[in-house]
């Protein structure tokens, strides 16, 4: 018997050219290629920061959102849960980078584009959106970030020694398999929610694609 198609497969299928353009961006090649400018790593690594501050209660909402709603709450609120320490982690793991690459993170002032971004997270952790509508967001989020960094650790990649810590941050095999749990819970959600959450689910992930798209364009210097 043939597995059944699921809802996230569908819409990956359908909007590979955008997705692609988010894990597959020019910066990332970069790091990929080994011609990264670090001045363009280093915009990344500050404004990221910023982001991952953001990121925090918007993940926090998610998880207030599983405890509530979803029927298998328990399941859900540990991954999340899991999330959040990881976020802890990676916080104090900016921390130490700027230190090294003499980036000065209370001087940051977020670009527009990250602006954006942290103000449309804001917008996702009103009570009124559905907890599937923002659990497809954390999902799209982390796993573009997941697919991104593996790229750079691929086999054939040239990715800088030095980058590569970065890369593995999110490119390891344990982040992809929290990815995963991430897209079960998603696609569980999705398989019972009405139409009408499902079309605001899935432009919600087309938002996020192009979300990242900007970030990446910011950090590359293209804005
Ligand atoms: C912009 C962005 N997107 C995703 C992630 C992964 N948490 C991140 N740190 N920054």
């Amino acid at each position: 018997m043939q597995a059944k198609i699921t809802v996230t497969e569908t819409w990956l299928r359908k909007h590979r050219h955008l997705y692609d353009g988010a894990t597959r961006h020019p910066f990332i090649r970069s790091i990929r290629d080994g011609n990264i400018d670090i001045s363009a790593f280093k915009t990344w690594l500050g404004q990221d920061y910023i982001f991952v501050r953001a990121f925090v209660p918007f993940v926090a909402s998610v998880l207030t959102k599983a405890y509530k709603g979803s029927d298998d709450a328990n399941g859900d609120v540990e991954v999340i849960l899991g999330g959040i320490a990881a976020l802890h982690d990676e916080i104090s793991w900016f921390k130490k980078e700027a230190f090294k690459w003499g980036v000065q993170l209370s001087s940051i002032v977020p670009q527009k584009a990250n602006q954006e971004y942290c103000r449309f997270l804001e917008s996702l952790i009103s009570p009124e959106v559905e907890y599937t509508v923002a659990a497809v967001a954390f999902w799209a989020i982390e796993t573009i970030y997941q697919e991104s960094f593996a790229h750079c650790l691929e086999d054939d990649s040239k990715t800088p020694p030095e980058l590569k810590e970065t890369c593995q941050r999110w490119g390891n095999e344990s982040f992809g398999e929290y990815c995963n749990s991430l897209r079960n819970i998603v696609d569980r959600q999705l398989e019972k929610a009405s139409d009408d959450v499902i079309t605001k689910a899935e432009a919600t992930l087309l938002r996020v694609l192009e979300h990242e798209v900007d970030f990446w364009n910011m950090s590359h210097g293209r804005t």
